[in-house]
């Protein structure tokens, strides 16, 4: 079948087929939990000594013992037996971004030769990947490949169904023989024990006699695109590069402003149904659903949950995305930017901090001038940004999301903070040394008897801001959408400590020089303010003026690309904080900007030979046959005395010879291998190699609205974003 013919038969599929039938759904006191082993489970079937350990473990990080571990693993293989499981999996989050699982059966021989099911304590808590076939960072050779997952016991263990049987499903972290962090989940756990250190100090200066360990949160929105499958199938840049590398705009995108929160199309709702039906079996808290702003855009989102609970089921929602999209006939896709000129896709990370003692310590009640916990905390997160601003773009960097930052609806990339109206003038208040009681937002009255006044939030939303105040935590916006929220909450998480460990240090000397614990409080903040106020920003992220203004009145950095912003890890500043915190060692912070760099050299070029291959295996075809179409019928015509008009078949000669000329450019700029430094090698990928592709791109397209419809080989916008 040649490409166009691929196209056509996509539409005709398309458009004869239905939504999918989903089976009745069950009431969620049957679906809730029903493939995880939590608490209840575990209630039912552990010891009492073990639950309480258990539970313990969970809730503080306390150390568990190996007989517990025993037990625990004997009650979790008769659960697992009586779901259908025949194996089980250590789940393990490597530096990709993706999640890696290696699948052991509970089965053994005995003596007699006969199958007994075994799955002991030592079982659970080790498994043994090899370590150096993961992205490592020069942590492992190729011959000192030993590597080690663990058990995680404060992620629930869960079982994964395929219609041929089940699989038990163990979180764990990664790490190399030699003890190195390979993984996103060994930094995050570390650095909610690090910001939970940090929180009691402050919390016991500030007078709290019973403070429980602290933790942080997680909520983070998906966003996502879907796209009949039988269109991907003849995209091959979909397939392999998540986005589309080719492709005109459509006469109608997004400019109705239609599509956002529009009622949902049959087919894609019964998609999220599954969806969602799936996550609650898993026990993961969904939320909301509902048309994105780009025409084929939707978003999910989770309710929050422990961080790295969420972390974890964040990871499982992406997988399960996409698998049930297979079920469904879409491919969905994950990709920052998969469409140019329209939005993005983001992964809105909602973060915050707390415990059950103190409750959540983002969250400034009524009178936020009068809560003290709360300014400290709030300040310490101003801080944070100002002080690692380039931290927190380094770690939402990739070629994707770079792609999709500064465009359309997607923040900037200079790392600001906005705290609404009624914060950023109480923290104003405090710099300038004169605070005022503040002012909440009132009833909002729209004159209308029928409708009911409500309270107003005391301030605006503000979604041009990369790192916006929501009203009882923060919303890291930056963050991309195939992105693990790992490495931002990691980042969120460690920042907090290291300010709240300033914040300490600065009270400790106010209150022991005799100061009265607001007065301290406010002087602490006052200089925390006049160091660090210039992160915080109100106005228009998406303006000229403040890309300007950022770097020349506020000294903040705008960082447009991953190959600008991933250097930051090497940064000393940087290095000291993990390694004061104990979040990274400068060895395992060092590997991961390896990684990081690696992954963002080897997307540019896996895209960039899909568009030499691309344009000239299937775009530049098309345009000679329709340039032979044309010219056989110029010349068919001129025979019989018909002048016939030109300018359409030079236009696509002179388009694809550009093209071409383009594409050699390109292939010769991908024979470039001898680089001083990777450093110099991501500069060249981002300038040299991204311009070339653009320049392909620039004819590719051009093309595609002179050539034949009939004879174009890629299905084309309108197509993907309109038909479902
Ligand atoms: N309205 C919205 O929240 C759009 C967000 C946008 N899609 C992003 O990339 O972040």
């Amino acid at each position: 079948m040649s490409g166009n013919q691929a196209r056509l038969m996509a539409i005709s599929n398309i458009t004869n087929g239905s939504a999918m039938d989903v089976c009745t759904p069950k009431l969620m006191k049957d679906l809730w939990a029903c493939d995880v082993f939590d608490f209840a489970k575990m209630e039912q079937s552990l010891s009492k000594n073990a639950f309480k350990a258990m539970k313990k473990t969970v809730q503080t990080g306390a150390p568990l013992e190996p007989a517990t571990a025993d037990v625990v693993a004997a009650a979790m293989k008769d659960w697992a037996h009586s779901k259908g499981a025949k194996f089980f999996s250590h789940i393990f989050y490597p530096m990709t971004n993706a999640t890696a699982e290696k699948h052991d059966g509970f089965i053994i021989t005995n003596s007699d030769g006969h199958a007994i099911s075994e799955f002991t304590g030592s079982l659970l808590i080790k498994g043994e990947p090899d370590g150096s076939s993961f992205p490592n960072g020069s942590l492992r050779m190729t011959n000192a490949a030993r590597g080690y997952t663990a058990w995680d016991p404060t992620s629930p263990a869960y079982i994964m169904h395929t219609p041929n049987g089940a699989t038990l499903m163990i979180p764990s972290v990664f790490m190399s023989w030699t003890g190195e962090a390979l993984d996103k989940k060994i930094p995050l756990l570390r650095s909610n024990s690090a910001m939970n250190k940090a929180a009691q100090k402050v919390l016991s200066l500030m007078g709290e006699t019973e403070i429980a360990t602290l933790n942080s949160s997680c909520g983070a929105e998906q966003e996502y695109f879907l796209v009949d499958e039988n269109f991907a199938a003849a995209r091959p840049d979909l397939l392999l590069a998540g986005r589309t590398l080719f492709g005109a705009a459509p006469a109608k995108g997004q400019q109705f402003d239609d599509h956002y929160f529009g009622a949902i199309p049959e087919r894609v709702q019964v998609y999220m149904q599954d969806v969602e039906n799936t996550l609650y079996r898993l026990g993961i808290p969904a939320k909301t659903h509902h048309n994105e702003v780009a025409p084929g855009q939707f978003e999910i989102a989770p309710y929050y949950e422990a961080a790295n609970v969420a972390a974890d089921h964040q990871q499982l929602l992406m997988t399960v995305l996409k698998i049930t999209a297979k079920k469904h006939g879409f491919l969905c896709l994950l990709h920052e930017k998969p469409f140019a000129g329209v939005n993005g896709s983001g992964k809105h990370v909602n973060w915050s901090v707390g415990n059950s003692t103190q409750g959540n310590l983002l969250d400034p009640g009524c009178t936020p001038e009068k809560n003290l916990n709360f300014l400290l905390f709030c300040g310490a997160v101003i801080r944070g940004v100002h002080k690692y601003g380039p931290l927190l773009r380094a770690v939402i960097a990739s070629a994707a999301n770079d792609h999709r930052l500064g465009a359309n609806e997607a923040p900037p990339a200079i790392l600001s903070v906005y705290l609404g109206e009624q914060l950023e003038k109480v923290f104003m208040d405090i710099k300038d040394g004169n605070l005022k009681p503040t002012v909440n937002g009132g009833l909002m009255d729209l004159g209308l008897s029928q409708i009911l006044h409500f309270e107003r939030d005391p301030g605006d939303r503000n979604r041009t801001s990369p790192f916006a105040f929501t009203g009882n935590r923060f919303e890291f916006r930056a963050v991309g959408s195939s992105q693990s929220v790992s490495g931002p909450l990691v980042a969120m998480n460690t920042m907090l400590a290291d300010s709240l460990d300033w914040i300490a240090e600065k009270l400790d000397a106010e209150l022991s020089s005799g100061a009265d614990q607001t007065t301290g409080v406010i002087n602490v903040l006052k200089a925390l303010m006049e160091e660090h106020g210039n992160a915080v920003f109100g106005g228009d992220g998406y303006a000229t003026e403040w890309h300007e203004k950022a770097v020349s009145e506020r000294g903040l950095k705008n960082i447009p690309t991953t190959a600008d912003a991933l250097p930051a890890f090497l940064d000393e500043s940087v290095k000291d904080l993990f390694s004061s915190t104990g979040v990274l060692t400068p060895v395992e912070l060092e590997s991961r900007y390896e990684v990081y760099s690696e992954q963002y050299i080897l997307s540019i070029e896996v895209e960039a030979n899909l568009v030499v291959d691309i344009a000239t295996t299937s775009i530049y075809p098309a345009a000679m046959s329709y340039l032979s179409e044309l010219t056989g019928s110029i010349a068919g015509a001129s025979s019989i005395g018909i002048e016939l008009d030109t300018s359409v078949a030079k236009k696509v000669a002179s388009d694809a010879n550009a093209m071409m000329a383009a594409v050699n450019k390109l292939s010769a700029a991908l024979e470039s291998h001898d680089f001083p430094s990777v450093e110099a090698h991501m500069q060249y990928c981002a300038n040299d190699i991204r311009s070339l592709m653009d320049e392909v791109r620039l004819y590719a397209d051009t093309l595609e609205t002179q050539v034949s419809d009939e004879l174009w080989p890629l299905p084309k916008y309108a197509e993907m974003l309109f038909i479902k």
